[in-house]
């Protein structure tokens, strides 16, 4: 099972001309795994994202899940984005159970209730399911946005930013409660998250893929992350590893190809990354 895009072209016509997002892009997402997508404002993270959820067309080059071409958006890929975009007249619950009979009109009643419950319990917010997205806070909005995206039961979670909006405390909280609903409380096997933040992306991925705005590929490099789960976000900031992937990623950020021409890292043998365009 894999999720995958083979040599993916996008651009958009603005007013200043046209704009090449994707440039031939290839990356395998395989089954078991959390990969992150990380890179500059308008390197094109969400439009790539955009594109395995089918919310976002190709110029060129195929998308597919498990060998079948994704075409628009589908219960097998659930989104989770930054604004929670819940529904303000519903409660918690009804935000849930809407999404999942709208996503799976052929499950009954009772295997929908029962959906809302476990991933709602999950989160924590079973107790809060009768109020409105506006009687909580921001964090149990999202935490509601999370259980939504779960009781799909999908097998790709794409999340874009899911903790963008969250204050520190309540971002630790549920990024630990997405790995235990990855790993531990779900079917779903592989998530793909769009973030800004490197420790983010280091604590949770298996895999980072930075990506690159013109005159960068697209993808500049993908970075594997070899440290064992779970992860203990105290003590791992303190492992070799996890330096050596945080100072690659500084590097691959704040440089550019000629600067990197020019000047190569001092020990690039301790990340041990792929080559560009590696398919994994
Ligand atoms: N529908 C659209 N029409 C025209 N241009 C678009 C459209 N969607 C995105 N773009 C442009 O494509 C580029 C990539 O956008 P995208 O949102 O994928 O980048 P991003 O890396 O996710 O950025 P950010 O980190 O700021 O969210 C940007 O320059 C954006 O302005």
């Amino acid at each position: 099972m894999s999720l995958s895009v083979d040599r993916i072209w996008k651009s958009y016509s603005t007013k200043r001309g046209v704009q090449s997002v994707l440039r031939g892009v290839d990356l395998e997402v395989r089954r078991g795994e959390f990969v992150s997508l990380i890179g500059h404002s308008g390197c094109g993270k969400s439009t790539l994202l955009n594109t395995f959820g089918g919310l976002s067309s190709v110029d060129g080059g195929r998308v597919t899940l498990d060998g079948d071409e994704i075409t628009g958006p589908g219960p097998d890929r659930a989104m989770v984005f930054q604004n929670y975009s819940l529904l303000p007249r519903l409660s918690l619950a009804e935000n849930v159970a809407v999404a999942v009979r709208e996503a799976r009109p052929d499950w009954s009643k009772q295997r929908v209730d029962d959906g809302v419950e476990k991933y709602l319990t999950a989160v924590g917010l079973w107790e809060q399911k009768d109020k409105k997205p506006s009687e909580v806070s921001g964090g149990m909005q999202q935490r509601a946005a999370v259980a939504r995206a779960f009781a799909v039961e999908p097998t790709v979670l794409l999340a874009d930013e899911p903790f963008g909006a969250l204050d520190a405390l309540t971002r630790s909280r549920l990024q630990d409660q997405l790995i235990k609903l990855w790993k531990s409380e779900s079917d779903t096997e592989i998530v793909v998250m769009v973030t800004h933040g490197i420790d983010e992306a280091i604590l949770l991925s298996d895999r980072i893929v930075v990506m690159g705005a013109p005159p960068n590929p697209s993808i500049i490099e993908i970075i594997e992350v070899d440290l064992p789960r779970p992860r203990d976000r105290v003590s791992i900031i303190d492992d070799q590893r996890y330096r050596a992937v945080q100072e690659r990623m500084m590097y691959l950020l704040t440089t550019t190809p000629n600067e990197r021409e020019k000047m190569p890292p001092k020990d690039t043998s301790v990340a041990p990354r792929q080559p560009v365009g590696a398919a994994g």
